[in-house]
């Protein structure tokens, strides 16, 4: 096998980046808004059918605030058609049918917006204060946005709050305590944090850095550089097999966000273990054979759930993306180029289907796809590597380590 040259890669990944755009804006974002939103009673669908026929079923907090994400992406990232007016249509559903008197979000509402699960899930609140974040940047006053973020942190604050840091997952307490969550609440703060907006810039630069500290000295094992999944109130994984859970997927995720944060506060340590943490994933979270990151192995890496999600392979091209950003000399580089480049060309294995802009969701064992409808859940993942390889592009990081040493 021949080692491409710096500019053979770059330009692979060039061409793959293009694909992925025009695929975006010509085939994904027009079917998730003509078909995907739902005009008759608001808001997004959960799923489209592989025929592109929504499903009418419950509908998740989490999807509709990460659809308002996804299209407020969209018009940063170019898309002609009316991104403005989609994240307002997301947004009102999302804030009628979900936001409860005390400004947390309800998990659950039926199609036309009845309360299913009045539950408030840690989970939907992270996605809650990020699509508002997003939101805040497209709609014409952003001041109620700020504001109800606001008054949504300080309620899980007051309510939720860990002393030995992070979030509970509900008062009163029940165990375990989850890792996922916590990485999207990072994911939010550092959205408000990058954001630079309303008068809570403290408030969510000490969340951000709270809960990248807890990643730090409590999520991360030391031993391995995995993150664990379930924690006991004392955030020590919990015993039995729970406790060794390792999801490829979060792995690469968590390690795009401690790039984002390590580099934010010059934090050396942080991107340390994010660099091990996605080398551990690389080696044995992928399957060799389909090129795909699993979902779940176990903390001596053993396979647990060898199914393949879609998500897990946009979080390996963010991470790869972040870390050839501040690999150090060019070899590094190449290999998380690389790694991108692998991850996308697996990612569209999934968007191969009969309806252009839709895709399979579960890649199984043997290498074929589970037939099922297309979740909506997953857009936020696809354009949210989109946007990450983007930025890279424009700001020189994928190029030759010396060229963005001197841009930097
Ligand atoms: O399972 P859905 O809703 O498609 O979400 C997809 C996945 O998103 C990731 O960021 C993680 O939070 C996963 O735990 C989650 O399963």
């Amino acid at each position: 096998m021949t080692i491409p040259t710096v500019s053979e890669q770059s330009a692979t990944l060039q061409g793959l980046r293009d694909r992925l755009m025009t695929w975006l804006t010509t085939q994904a974002l027009p079917i998730w808004w003509e078909t995907g939103a739902d005009r008759e009673r608001g808001g997004f669908h959960e799923r489209l059918d592989l025929d592109g026929t929504p499903c009418i079923e419950p509908r998740r907090a989490r999807v509709q605030a990460r659809q308002v994400f996804a299209f407020a992406v969209a018009g940063r990232l170019g898309w002609t058609g009316p991104s403005a007016q989609a994240v307002e249509h997301g947004l009102t559903f999302f804030r009628g049918a979900y936001e409860r008197p005390d400004g947390t979000f309800r998990t659950l509402v039926s199609a036309e917006g009845a309360t299913l699960d009045d539950s408030v899930v840690l989970y939907d609140q992270a996605f809650a204060l990020f699509a508002l974040a997003a939101a805040s940047t497209v709609v014409a006053d952003p001041a109620p946005l700020v504001a109800a973020a606001s008054r949504l942190r300080q309620r899980l604050e007051a309510t939720l709050k860990n002393p030995a840091g992070g979030f509970e997952e509900a008062a009163p307490r029940k165990l375990p305590l989850l890792a996922n969550p916590h990485m999207h609440l990072l994911e939010a703060s550092l959205a408000w944090v990058e954001l630079g907006v309303g008068p809570d810039q403290a408030a969510w630069n000490a969340l951000a850095d709270e809960i990248a500290q807890l990643a730090l000295t409590r999520l991360i094992d030391p031993a391995t550089g995995y993150l664990r999944e379930f924690f006991d109130g004392d955030w020590a994984p919990v015993a039995g097999r729970d406790g060794r859970i390792v999801e490829p997927g979060h792995l690469f995720e968590w390690a795009w966000l401690l790039v984002r944060w390590g580099k934010l506060r010059g934090r050396e340590d942080a991107v340390a273990a994010a660099r091990r943490m996605a080398e551990a994933s690389e080696a044995t979270g992928v399957d060799p054979a389909r090129d795909a990151a699993v979902n779940a192995i176990l903390d001596d890496a053993s396979p647990l759930d060898p199914g393949a999600r879609l998500w897990p392979q946009t979080e390996r091209i963010k991470a790869a993306v972040a870390l050839a950003g501040v690999a150090t000399t060019e070899a590094e580089r190449s290999l998380w180029r690389g790694r991108a480049v692998a991850g996308i060309r697996t990612l569209f294995t999934y968007l191969d289907v009969a309806v252009p802009g839709l895709w399979r969701d579960k890649l199984k064992p043997d290498g074929s796809f589970i037939e099922e409808p297309a979740p909506a859940s997953t857009f936020y993942h696809i354009i949210c590597a989109i946007e990450e390889l983007e930025r890279a592009f424009a700001n020189g990081s994928l190029g030759p380590v010396a060229t963005a040493q001197a841009v930097a």
